[in-house]
């Protein structure tokens, strides 16, 4: 058992802990400081089932104390470690599958289902077994135009949708200390994909820096010991890879974009927990140059959080992607997962740069779903066809 430093909730999986929480005598929940609550899934409410939900959970966190960021910030994995509510070394659970996002920072964080995070709300620990560890040694330079994004769906490919189960992943190499903090957010949260329990990027430098100004922290080591014992060992020559796609319907079943080059896509997504950040809509915007978007294509972009959102205004790049035909929507998750908006009718391709393409994972169940790069997505957006971002 150990205690935890964190719990967070959003408005789908919410609901249901709360409720158990009651059935299990209710009262206080453990401490409010270290109950994250936020909503993102279904935002503004796209529902009344959903407005219910929200209301339930704004009562619950004003009887209990605690903050409730509501429908203002964005993206709960997002949001997370940019308001400081996680640090390295951290243990923190969420009831949503991408909690691992916060290995990125060095914390030990996982996704967790709402009956057990109705146990942690009350008593504020949880069982856990150690998992093994998977480690990841990335070493050289990327090509132009390919980036984390690349990496985490070779090695999706490479390892499988259940290849870590219940395993930790510990990326190191040159390739993640020189990767900037999205960059290394982008590879964590995508651990789950492959089953891990977490994703760790040992906190460096640039660790301590992201933290500066968000929350109170001494910097520390926390590498793996010489003599440690991996499960297993996976090396990589990052300039090997090109740009990578997942195709339909696992996010294993990845193939260089060039073998998929030329399908036709009927709507292109920017955004998510995983590649929802500045730095990935600048890469877009690169890409975009002075060319306009396909007629063809409907593009939308949802920034993942509020601060994402108005640097990515501040930069102009609204106003670029507006005019050359682009929705930007107000953070959220978005088309990601076939909530609240943009979702695909029978027959409909999208290219998106979430983490997810299960069947109807974003609207009906004969869509089709292929997962990417910002830098992917932005060049196929233009010519309307799935295009290698080198080429444009
Ligand atoms: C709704 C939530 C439980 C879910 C998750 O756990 O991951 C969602 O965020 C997703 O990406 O599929
Ligand atoms: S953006 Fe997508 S993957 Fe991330 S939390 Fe929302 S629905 Fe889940």
């Amino acid at each position: 058992m150990a205690p935890v430093d964190g719990a967070m909730i959003h408005d789908i999986t919410g609901p249901l802990a709360i409720n158990v929480m009651k059935e299990m005598g209710g009262g206080s929940v453990f401490d409010p400081k270290k109950v994250i609550m936020l909503f993102d899934h279904q935002i503004p409410a796209d529902s009344i089932s959903a407005a219910e939900n929200h209301v339930m959970m704004r009562t619950f966190a004003r009887e209990q104390g605690i903050y409730n960021y509501d429908i203002k910030e964005g993206v709960c994995h997002q949001v997370v470690p940019e308001k400081g509510r996680v640090k390295p070394g951290d243990i923190v659970v969420g009831s949503d599958s991408h909690t691992c996002a916060y290995g990125a920072l060095g914390a030990f964080s996982t996704g967790i289902g709402s009956t057990d995070m109705a146990y942690v709300l009350k008593f504020g620990e949880l069982y856990f077994r150690v998992p093994e560890t998977i480690r990841i040694n990335a070493n050289g330079k990327f090509q132009n135009r390919v980036g984390p994004k690349d990496l985490i769906l070779t090695l999706a490919g490479d390892i499988g949708a259940d290849g870590a189960t219940y395993r930790a992943l510990e990326f190191c190499g040159n390739a993640f200390s020189e990767m900037d903090i999205p960059g290394r957010m982008t590879c964590a949260n995508m651990a789950i994909e492959m089953g891990a329990k977490a994703g760790i990027v040992p906190p460096d430098e640039k660790t301590w820096e992201y933290m500066r100004g968000r929350t109170e922290v001494t910097p520390f080591s926390l590498a793996s010991d010489e003599d440690a014992v991996f499960f297993e060992t996976r090396n990589y020559d990052i300039a090997k890879i090109n740009p990578k796609i997942a195709v339909p319907h696992n996010v294993d079943n990845v193939v260089d974009v060039t073998e998929v080059a030329g399908k036709p896509v009927d709507q292109v997504f920017i955004g998510s927990c995983t590649n929802g950040r500045y730095e990935d809509f600048a890469e877009a915007a690169e890409v975009l140059g002075d060319n306009v978007f396909s007629e063809d294509v409907r593009v939308i972009m949802v920034p993942a959080s509020k601060a994402e959102y108005m640097k990515v205004l501040k930069a102009g790049l609204i106003e670029k992607f507006v005019e050359a035909g682009a929705l930007v929507e107000a953070p959220c998750c978005g088309p990601c997962m076939g909530g609240a908006f943009g979702l695909l009718a029978p027959g409909e391709v999208s290219l998106s740069t979430s983490n997810r393409n299960f069947r109807g994972r974003q609207g009906s169940t004969e869509s089709f779903v292929y997962l990417s790069s910002p830098a992917t997505a932005a060049a196929s957006a233009i010519t309307g066809v799935i295009t290698d971002p080198r080429e444009v």
